[in-house]
Parts: structure tokens; C-alpha cells; sequence
């Protein structure tokens, strides 16, 4: 049984799709402290949050069971996502659902600001009929510049030029041809837009590029009385800078939804006169909130019941159908990674190279070698590596991880090859899949083979010399050693060269006895790899 946690005010549309599900049981706490959050991820396997809760590393560190984040609404800027993707949890958003709706508000607070609506209401209430006081402006005609050029920001355009305003933009991953055919004339350097404004509004994700992206400096620029509106997320525009450009006379209003802190601690932009302010009310109608909470509930069932990954913002999407096609070949991937870091000369890798072959190249490669890297690096780590931070974690490591792909089928129809370089040399390993499932190790170092690629393998490398073998079997007989498989490989199959043998063990054989056989005269090395069993779960996938 999977337990989603929810900690934010989620439609009851969403919890009903997810209440149906057999296999998945829901935790509704709201009002939680961080430390009741972060005590409550312990029991949880995925969590749906809104805006309210923050994800700080401290809460994400140390939740092994926490698998998915999934928030209900576009920003993502309350989860840490550096920290969520080295915790291996995958945190995907609902990015369409309150487009719509979003749109809508700034639009609304644009025209409201124009015709100081919330003065004169709030007037009005007060018994007042000021008619003089509340003069507004005409849309119409006005060139309203729009920072942010994506779903809300483009469908706040649409509107706009309903409302016969002309619009002018920047975001630098709009193309030309796009914002022309839409009728939007667009700038590739934002000081050249702000100067034409007599309302500017921003949609751009909060990021370190666009923290303050608005400021003293921009707002000076612009047309004297411009008007602000920051439906997006506090801190776009600089909150300070704002403040003392309405009090200078510069900019004649704003329009808040967002706050860099909400509720805002600092209330002297919101106690202005000319700013008109509402509690992060964007996403706040039944339609947009019904279809974020569908979503995510659909997201997270989805996840955690069929591995299906979409809207991830750190993972590439994969169907479920996708997920489970590849699933034979994470595993391949994931016990070549296993093999190659148990190799006697694994010790200080800097880098590997993955190459794919025939059938599996059409696949999606990139996550093959994050389950690739995942199993390289599983033994030598404390935390917890799967394919979602497997990358991040080589990288932190400095071993960079590269891949290549080749449609051609050679002597297998699919043929996975990975090698280290290490300090101490290359050992490669490949692997294909026979059937659907079984799993073979068809080439270590120069030797071509066919050995089992599971449990317990004790590898040998010797003079191909007869009777070797024999003495080997004797001796595992008489300590009990059971053989389950085995498997021989030479070098350009010569007989008296180089040669490798490959055994399935059913139980360990001794110290004592490897060091009897590492001392034959004809043995040159010997090693004992612990792989999975045939067949054993794949620790990031097979849950529940
Ligand atoms: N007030 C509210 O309740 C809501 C607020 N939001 C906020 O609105 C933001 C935008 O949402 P969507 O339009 O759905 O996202 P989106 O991803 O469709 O659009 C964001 C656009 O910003 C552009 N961009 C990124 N960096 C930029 C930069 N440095 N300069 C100019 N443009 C840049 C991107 O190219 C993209 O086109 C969200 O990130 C969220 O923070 C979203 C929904 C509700
Ligand atoms: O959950 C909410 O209402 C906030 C929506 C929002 O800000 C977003 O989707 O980015």
C-alpha cells in the first residue's frame, strides 16, 4: 500500500480519484509546523503539496521511503530541487491546469488597478460617492510589455489584445516567427522593452535569472506612471525597488498576487495607496483547482503504481508502457554497473562509457545509463543512488558518465557495453538479453563468453590448461561449493593462452579456498562478484 501524504488545501476532486485507488492510501494533515511535515514524509511515499508547504533540504534529506513531490500548480519554487533530485525523489508539477484561470487574475487586476476598482469599492462601502477621486485610465490603445512568454504569459496576450491593447515581449526562448505570428512584437533585450510600457506584467518562473529581473534600474526606464502587475511570484520585481518607485511618483500603481514572503512580512508595499494586492489568489477559481488536483492525483498514482513518469521537472518523461519495455535492460545495465565496480581494478574511476548496440539504442538510452551509474556507484555510497540522482552524484564525484549509440545489430540483437577508466586500467563488461528476460554477460575484459549475470560469480582468469578446471570442481565438491552454472571464454581461442571461467555459485566458497585457488600455478587472478539474484526486484521500480 502506497501512502500519499497532502499537506496543502487540495480539491476534493483530487482526493477523490486517488481515495478509489486500490493500492494507494491517502494522509490529509494541514496546518502542519515544518518538523510535523518532515516527522510525517517518514510514513509517506509521495506527498501532493500547493504553495504553502515548503520542501527545504533539511525536510527532504534522510526519507527513504518519500519516492515522489508532486505539486499541484506550476511553480516549484518551494521544493528544493537541487536537494529533492540528491535524495533520488522525483518532483513533477501540473503546468496546464490553472493557465486559464491565472490569466484571468491579471487581467483583472490589470483592469482594476486602471479604475482604482478596490479604492473606490472600499469607498463606497464607507459610505462615501467620491466620483472625482477614482478618474482611471482606458486599456485600449495602451502598450501593455509582458515578461514571460509561456503558457500564462502568452494567454494573457490573447486577452489583452482583446482589449485592443498592443503588446510587446521578451523571453528569450520565444522564437521571432512565434511572437510574430501572434501578433506580439518582441525584444531580445529586455532594457529596450521596458521604455515602451504603460503596464508592464511578468510570467516568468522565479529563478536566480529573473530574481529582481524588475528593479530600480528597469523601472527608472520606464514611462513615467507605468503600472506594475506581479501575478507570478514575489520577488520578479523587486519589492523595495517597487516601493520607492511609487513613492517617487515614477511607477503610478501596482498589482500584487505574489509576495516574496506570504504573507507578506514587510507590509509597506501593500499599505500603498496605489497598490492593489490579493493572497496569491492566481490559481485560487474551482476549475483550475479541480484540474490541478486531478492531476497531480493522476501524476502520483501514476508513479507509484506504473513507474509512469511525466511532468517531472527533474526526469525525463517516460509511460508506463515505456517503463516497463525497458525494464529488462535497467536491470542489464544496473548489474554491469554492479560487476564493473566490484572489479579488482575499479579502484579511483574517472569516468565511464556506456555504449548501446542494435534494439536497445532506440530506446531511451538515458535512463539505461543513469541505471547504469546507479549500480556503479551503489557500493561505495551511503545514500541511497537510483536512476533519479545516479547522474548528479557521478558528477559530484567527478566521474563523468558519457553514452553512445549504434542502431546496427552485430552479433546480438542487443548488446549493452559498458567500461571504466580507472586509475589502474579499462575493464570493460557487456551484456545482451536472451528471450525476454535472461540476462547474459557475453564479453569481460577481451574474452567473449555466455555466463549467467546474477548471484554469486566467482571469475578466474588462467592459463587454458587441461585438468584446471577439474581441480577446481574437486575442491569446490569436497568443501560443499555447489556450481550452478559455468562458463568458459579464451583469448583468439587458442589453446595454452589466456583464458577466463565464469561460475555460478549456489553457496560461498571460503577465504581459504579462494586462496588455494588464486595459488595454482596456472591461475592468475580470481575474484568473487556478488550480483542480484536472477529475477530479484530492481530497488527503484519494483515498489509496493
Ligand atoms: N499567482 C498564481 O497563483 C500562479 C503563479 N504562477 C507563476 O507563473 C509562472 C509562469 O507560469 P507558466 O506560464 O505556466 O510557465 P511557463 O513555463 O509556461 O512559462 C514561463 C516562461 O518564462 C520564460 N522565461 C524563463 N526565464 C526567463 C527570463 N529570464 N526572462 C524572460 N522570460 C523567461 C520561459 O521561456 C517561459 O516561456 C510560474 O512559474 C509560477 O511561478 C503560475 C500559476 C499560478
Ligand atoms: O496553489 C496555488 O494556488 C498557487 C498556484 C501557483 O502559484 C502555481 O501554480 O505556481
Amino acid at each position: 500500500m502506497f501512502r500519499v501524504l497532502i499537506t496543502d488545501n487540495l480539491s476534493p476532486a483530487g482526493m477523490e480519484v486517488l481515495k478509489n485507488l486500490p493500492g494507494i492510501e491517502v494522509d490529509v494533515r494541514q496546518g502542519l509546523s515544518p518538523e510535523e511535515v518532515r516527522e510525517a514524509l517518514k510514513e509517506a511515499d509521495g506527498i501532493i503539496i500547493r504553495s504553502a508547504t515548503k520542501l527545504t533540504p533539511e525536510l527532504l534529506k534522510d526519507q527513504p521511503r518519500l519516492k515522489v513531490v508532486v505539486r499541484a500548480g506550476v511553480g516549484v519554487d518551494n521544493i528544493n530541487l537541487p536537494a529533492a533530485t540528491r535524495e533520488g525523489i522525483v518532483v513533477m508539477n501540473t503546468p496546464a491546469g490553472n493557465t486559464t484561470s491565472t490569466a484571468e487574475h491579471t487581467v483583472a487586476m490589470m483592469m482594476a488597478l486602471s479604475r482604482n476598482i478596490a479604492p473606490a469599492a472600499a469607498s463606497m462601502s464607507a459610505g462615501r460617492w467620491d466620483r472625482k477621486l477614482y478618474t482611471g485610465t482606458q486599456l485600449s490603445g495602451k502598450t501593455l510589455g509582458i515578461v514571460g512568454l509561456g503558457r500564462i504569459g502568452l494567454s494573457v496576450a490573447k486577452r489583452a489584445q482583446g482589449l485592443e491593447m498592443k503588446i510587446v515581449g521578451f523571453d528569450p526562448f520565444l522564437s521571432a516567427e512565434r511572437a510574430a505570428e501572434l501578433g506580439i512584437e518582441l525584444h531580445r533585450d529586455i532594457d529596450d522593452l521596458v521604455p515602451l510600457c504603460d503596464y508592464l506584467t511578468v510570467h516568468t518562473p522565479l529563478t536566480d535569472e529573473t530574481r529582481g529581473i524588475i528593479n530600480a534600474a528597469r523601472l527608472a526606464k520606464m514611462r513615467k506612471g507605468v503600472r506594475i502587475i506581479n501575478c507570478a511570484r514575489g520577488g520578479i520585481v523587486d519589492e523595495n525597488d517597487l516601493a520607492d518607485a511609487i513613492e517617487a511618483g515614477q511607477v503610478g500603481g501596482a498589482a500584487l498576487d505574489v509576495f516574496t514572503s506570504e504573507p507578506p512580512t514587510d507590509d509597506r508595499l501593500v499599505k500603498l495607496p496605489q497598490v492593489l494586492s490579493t493572497p496569491h489568489l492566481g490559481a485560487s477559481t474551482e476549475e483550475a483547482q479541480e484540474l490541478v488536483a486531478v492531476e497531480a492525483a493522476e501524476l502520483i498514482s501514476g508513479f507509484l503504481l506504473r513507474n509512469e513518469i511525466r511532468h517531472a521537472v527533474n526526469l525525463a518523461p517516460v509511460s508506463a508502457a515505456e517503463m516497463a519495455e525497458i525494464r529488462t535492460y535497467l536491470d542489464l545495465s544496473r548489474r554491469l554497473g554492479l560487476l564493473l565496480a566490484q572489479h579488482p581494478k575499479a579502484g579511483g574511476i574517472k569516468s565511464a562509457r556506456i555504449m548501446y548496440r542494435g534494439e536497445v539504442a532506440a530506446k531511451n538510452t538515458k535512463l539505461i545509463t543513469a541505471s547504469f551509474t546507479s549500480g556503479l556507484l551503489e557500493a561505495a555510497m551511503d545514500d541511497n543512488v537510483n536512476i533519479v540522482n545516479a547522474e548528479l552524484m557521478a558528477k559530484e564525484r567527478g566521474i563523468e558518465i558519457t553514452e553512445s549509440s549504434s542502431s546496427e545489430i552485430g552479433d546480438f540483437s542487443t548488446l549493452i557495453q559498458a567500461t571504466i577508466d580507472t586509475d589502474n586500467g579499462q575493464p570493460t563488461a557487456a551484456g545482451t538479453v536472451f528471450g525476454k528476460q535472461f540476462l547474459r554477460l557475453v564479453r569481460l575484459g577481451t574474452f567473449s563468453l555466455d555466463a549467467y549475470l546474477d548471484g554469486l560469480m566467482l571469475i578466474f582468469r588462467h592459463r587454458d590448461v587441461p585438468g584446471l578446471i577439474g581441480y577446481i570442481g574437486t575442491m569446490f565438491g569436497e568443501h560443499g561449493v555447489n556450481i550452478a552454472h559455468m562458463s568458459l571464454g579464451r583469448e583468439h581461442d587458442e589453446q595454452g593462452g589466456n583464458a577466463i571461467a565464469v561460475l555460478n555459485l549456489d553457496n560461498a566458497p571460503t577465504q581459504e579456498i579462494i586462496a588455494e585457488i588464486c595459488a595454482h600455478p596456472d591461475v592468475t587472478s580470481v575474484e568473487l562478484v556478488k550480483l542480484p539474484p536472477a529475477g530479484a526486484p530492481l530497488p527503484w521500480l519494483d515498489r509496493g
